[in-house]
């Protein structure tokens, strides 16, 4: 280019679109383009920069780290900047790095430590006296948001280390906190369920979760962590690889899959080994970080000021491909929701032949502007499903077929709904509509709710397709067919023998799980749990009003509104009731918490914030046993809001504008005169 204007306007769009995808990115978790465009984007800036120098922009995106802190939470300054790391796609790349590390250190002997780059957020962690004392996440580099009491609910993250003669007093821990591939296909089958949009990728899943100011929420989202590096003000460690080691000796959880390599071509052959192994991991890794292991050298090479100078990150080439897209199926789901599927001309992608995508819902085909017959990119990142980004746009037939999406159910042919504000049209036959009933079944039968031994998805479906089956309570009239099972094909004694058992068995499954069973839209595990220890039986449950069910700790108004909708219908109740003759439990046994006193009768608490001495859970507890009511939302009813610590300025101004008074966790206390539990 030697336009000299073109040149700086070239520098200018670019400096100004990657300073928005890192705006998207970080403050809303959304990737407009693939990472590898991104990159892209990027890397051009930087030779244009590196060439006409004079037309850099101020805080150009190359010299600095993309995020910012999210004024969500209070902020800490980082010891040691958080920075990035360089990136590159190209082994020759990766040769040019080595020659810049042997020039540096002049000579001397090296090695490389080589690690899985994890594709989560990166955490500042610190250790004082063996305890965890805060979590910072990176923000600018230079600032973070502090976000201590999410990190705490990281189940495999020690809150106090194994004491150790070389664990200094107070040190940082580096690493990615993460949503493990499972976590993430579950929230996503179960959002794809309700209708909700779909969480693009795990990445953004855990960014996003980590910026809920309800730590409940976050502890529900089972983020994991790995750590890779260890900072203190002495050298406390020679190496990198020295650090890794004490840091698992001291209970922190260190991915075992690093390696020391002893040059370049070790480093190429570790990058083989984990292309395609990667993907049997639990986690979203997107490629490799190679770091100079020992720490003096470390010190010599030094940093630009966006990077270190000693390491860089090898990122994998997206699994995409290309291929034709034959046409779109529409699945209908347990909750009616119709979720579009496209058929594909056979792929390879990433070890496996790729013949169907998610398109996600309809919103997505408009978006991309789909039509049958159209070249698509496919990409797949771990997830069960590989998902159409793009379209070929050139490659496009002449007699590519815009796409109807079906007014009607493709099952039932019931006219379908689409509520306002939500992703999916919805099929509402639900007492008639095949697939509907189906997977109801398959959800009633399937692990995390009754568990139901020797009835697994594939036999109830053919049990239905048979007629045999209809509800879940047509399950437990089965035995009285026994002599038309046993003869039926693929099936025998035996097997019938561990069904009946299975569904005796179905019959202790505690009450909460039954819940979730019922497949009321909305109610999650986590949901049911609360509902059953709040209500303890299903009566309870099915008598409470909307208003009274949403003022349930974590139950808001649209779950309570889904179960009060339910709990009308005639059918679903008689539902109920056959279950409940069958035997399965339809209310919580053992005993339930006697009252403790009546001091808060009539009055009712809105909490907000994090306690002191209470967990929030003892809290709602501690209210509900002495008769105080809890809310959800702040109102002129409300009698009191506890504020603890680090709540929201809204709250606080709504209930002064209210004039709901505002007391704290030791005001609550005294009201029970002895805190209670
Ligand atoms: N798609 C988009 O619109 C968009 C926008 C902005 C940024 N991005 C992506 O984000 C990248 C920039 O993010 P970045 O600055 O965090 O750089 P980066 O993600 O490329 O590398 C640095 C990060 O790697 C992580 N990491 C994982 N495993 C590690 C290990 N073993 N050792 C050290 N670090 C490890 C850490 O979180 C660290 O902060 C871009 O390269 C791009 O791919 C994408
Ligand atoms: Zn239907």
């Amino acid at each position: 280019m030697t336009d000299l204007f073109a040149v700086q306007d070239k520098i200018r769009a670019l400096t100004e679109r990657l300073h928005y995808l890192n705006h998207q990115y970080y403050q809303n978790d959304v990737s407009e383009v693939p990472d590898q465009e991104f990159d892209r984007m990027l890397h051009e800036l930087q030779d244009l920069e590196k060439q006409y120098p004079e037309y850099a922009q101020p805080n150009s995106p190359t010299q600095r780290v993309g995020g910012t802190i999210t004024k969500q939470f209070p902020t800490q300054e980082h010891r040691y900047p958080m920075l990035s790391l360089a990136n590159t796609y190209s082994e020759a790349d990766l040769r040019e790095f080595d020659e810049r590390v042997q020039r540096g250190l002049e000579g001397a002997e090296y090695q490389y430590v080589c690690e899985l780059k994890f594709d989560g957020v990166a955490m500042s962690l610190t250790y004082e006296n063996g305890q965890l004392t805060r979590g910072v996440t990176r923000g600018d580099g230079t600032r973070g948001d502090v976000v201590t009491n999410n990190v705490r609910t990281i189940k495999t993250l020690p809150l106090h280390l194994r004491p150790a003669s070389d664990q200094p007093a107070d040190f940082e821990v580096r690493g990615e906190v993460f949503m493990p591939l499972s976590v993430f296909n579950d929230l996503n089958a179960e959002r794809e369920q309700n209708g909700e949009p779909l969480l693009a990728n795990p990445r953004n899943a855990a960014s996003g979760t980590l910026k809920l100011q309800d730590s409940a929420l976050v502890a529900a989202r089972r983020l994991r962590f790995y750590a890779y590096s260890f900072l203190s003000s002495r050298r406390d460690f020679p190496t990198h690889s020295a650090a890794l080691e004490a840091l698992k000796r001291w209970g922190l959880p260190v991915s075992d899959t690093w390696r020391l390599c002893g040059s370049i071509e070790q480093v190429l052959e570790f990058i083989h080994h984990w292309d395609k192994r990667r993907f049997e991991l639990p986690v979203a890794t997107d490629g490799i970080v190679i770091k100079v292991d020992d720490l003096r050298q470390q010190e010599l090479l030094g940093f630009t000021a966006k990077s270190p100078r000693w390491a860089i990150a090898y990122k994998y080439p997206a699994e995409a491909g290309r291929t034709r897209l034959l046409r779109i199926e529409y699945n209908v789901g347990r909750t009616g929701a119709v979720t579009p599927v496209a058929h594909l001309e056979p792929v390879p992608l990433a070890g496996t032949v790729v013949k169907r995508a998610s398109v996600h819902n309809a919103n997505q085909i408009a978006a991309l502007d789909l039509r049958l017959g159209d070249m698509v990119f496919v990409e797949k990142g771990g997830e069960i499903i590989p998902k159409i980004t793009g379209v070929d746009l050139l490659a496009r037939p002449a007699d590519a077929q815009p796409i109807a999406y079906p007014t009607t159910c493709p099952a039932c042919a019931t006219p379908l709904v689409r509520p306002e504000g939500e992703a999916h049209y919805r099929c509402p036959n639900e007492r008639g509509c095949a697939p509907q009933l189906k997977s109801k079944l398959e959800h009633y039968v399937s692990r995390k709710a009754l568990n139901i031994d020797g009835l697994g998805a594939e036999t109830v479906g053919r049990f239905f397709d048979l007629g045999l089956v209809r509800t879940a309570a047509d399950l437990y009239d089965l035995p009285q067919r026994r002599d038309e099972l046993v003869n039926l094909d693929r099936l025998g004694e035996k097997s019938v023998q561990r069904m009946f058992a299975g569904l005796e068995t179905s019959k202790e499954v505690p009450f909460d799980r039954v819940l979730f069973g019922l497949g009321i839209r909305y109610v999650g595990e986590t949901v049911a749990e609360k509902l059953a220890a709040h209500y303890r039986t299903i009566d309870a449950i099915l008598g409470a009003s909307a208003a009274e069910l949403a003022a349930v700790p974590e139950v808001g108004g649209v779950i309570a509104d889904s179960v009060a909708l339910w709990a009308q219908d005639p059918a679903n109740r008689e539902l109920v009731a056959r279950l409940q003759a069958a035997g399965v439990q339809m209310q919580l046994t053992g005993e339930a918490p006697q009252p403790l006193s009546d001091r808060l009768n009539s009055l009712t608490f809105v909490l907000s914030g994090v306690f002191e001495q209470h967990s929030r859970e003892e809290l709602e507890q501690i209210i509900e046993r002495n008769g105080g009511k809890l809310s959800s939302s702040i109102s002129k009813k409300l009698s009191y809001l506890v504020a603890g610590d680090k709540m929201g300025p809204a709250k606080r101004e709504k209930a002064t504008a209210l004039k709901v008074p505002i007391i704290g966790e030791t005001d609550l206390l005294a009201m029970v005169s002895d805190g209670g539990l």
